[in-house]
């Protein structure tokens, strides 16, 4: 739902060598005034967004940004002004942060970033910020088959893990659930657990919700840090947005041999589904690790699968 009114602006997130990310507050005078923000500014004509951030990161925090990536686009109506977000993470930069606007300025932790406060707009992108470019989804049809399938996503480093093990007989999903759990605490993994499995009462650090969960619910799943959602479409995208699902899969973008039958959406419509939601979306379905840096220039958050972490 891209505003061809909307004012365009480029927003930059920045993280320093122990992935604290800088924050400037606005000027107490201007839109949004008082509130914090992710330093960033308007694109003047005929820029680019990466253009435009290298600018703006210059002119406001005195930073040359040398590589940066897209990290969520955010379509907000303030009832003064429509904006678009392009915000995009900065992967390398030279020199010192200052606040050459005379602005306040802090680097945060992303634990940190939920104490400030920011414009509405801004709650997708500190959830995006928060949340790595891969997400696995652990699957296996005999616990050692599982438990196996852990160690190599460890060995991927990732960092997030929803717990399938759909195809697990019954009566070992508990068994597993404790030895997931453990590791995920040991290697620093966020574990989601999907809320079709009979472990309601589990801890993990988050939930989620099947296609047909989320549909059927009204409101977002309360005592649960995490909220995430499988989605197909663009109703169930919007559903997930309007009850305030934190971050959602979307699938299958490519043809599997998992899936053959089901129809794939192809690059084009992933990129025009994102578009019409403000929320970090998954890339799942036919995609391997060779592919995160498309899904990231198609709108994605990066890449979901089962079978992508295993090699
Ligand atoms: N930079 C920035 N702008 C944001 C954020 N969130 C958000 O809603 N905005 C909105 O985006 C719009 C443009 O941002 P801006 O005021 O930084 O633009 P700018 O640096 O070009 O301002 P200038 O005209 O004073 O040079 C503002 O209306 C602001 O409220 C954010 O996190 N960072
Ligand atoms: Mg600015």
């Amino acid at each position: 739902m891209t505003n061809c009114r909307a004012l365009h602006v480029a927003v930059g997130v920045v993280r320093d060598d122990d992935g604290r990310i800088l924050l400037t507050q606005r000027a107490k005078h201007v839109h949004q005034g008082g509130l914090w923000e992710f330093p960033g500014g308007k694109l003047d004509p005929g820029e680019s967004v990466f253009q435009a951030l290298q600018r703006e990161l210059q002119e406001e925090v005195g930073i040359d940004v040398l590589d940066a990536q897209p990290l969520i686009k955010i379509n907000h109506q303030y009832p003064d002004l429509a904006v678009l977000l392009d915000v995009w993470q900065v992967k390398r930069f030279s020199g010192l942060a200052s606040a050459l606007e005379g602005q306040a300025m802090q680097w945060v932790t992303p634990q940190q970033l939920s104490e400030f406060d920011f414009p509405a707009a801004n709650l997708p992108i500190i959830t995006a910020s928060r949340l790595p470019d891969r997400y696995a989804i652990l699957e296996g049809h005999t616990t050692q088959q599982v438990l196996g399938h852990l160690d190599k996503i460890i060995r991927n480093q990732v960092s997030l893990l929803q717990l399938r093990i759909k195809s697990l007989p019954h009566a070992e999903i508990e068994t597993v659930y404790r030895a997931v759990w453990a590791k995920c605490r040991q290697h620093s993994i966020r574990l989601l657990i999907n809320s079709d499995l009979p472990l309601s009462h589990a801890t993990a650090d988050g939930i989620h919700l099947s296609s047909r969960a989320l549909l059927a619910r009204q409101t977002r799943p309360k005592a649960h840090e995490w909220v995430a959602a499988s989605c197909h479409n663009l109703p169930e995208l919007k559903h997930a947005e309007n009850i305030g699902v934190d971050f959602v899969v979307l699938a299958p973008i490519l043809p599997t041999s998992t899936h053959p039958d089901a129809m794939s959406l192809g690059w084009k419509n992933m990129t025009a589904l994102i578009e019409q939601v403000n929320l970090p979306v998954f890339a799942l379905g036919g995609l391997n690790m060779q592919d995160v840096n498309q899904i990231l220039h198609a709108g994605g958050q990066g890449i979901a699968g089962i079978s992508a972490f295993l090699s």
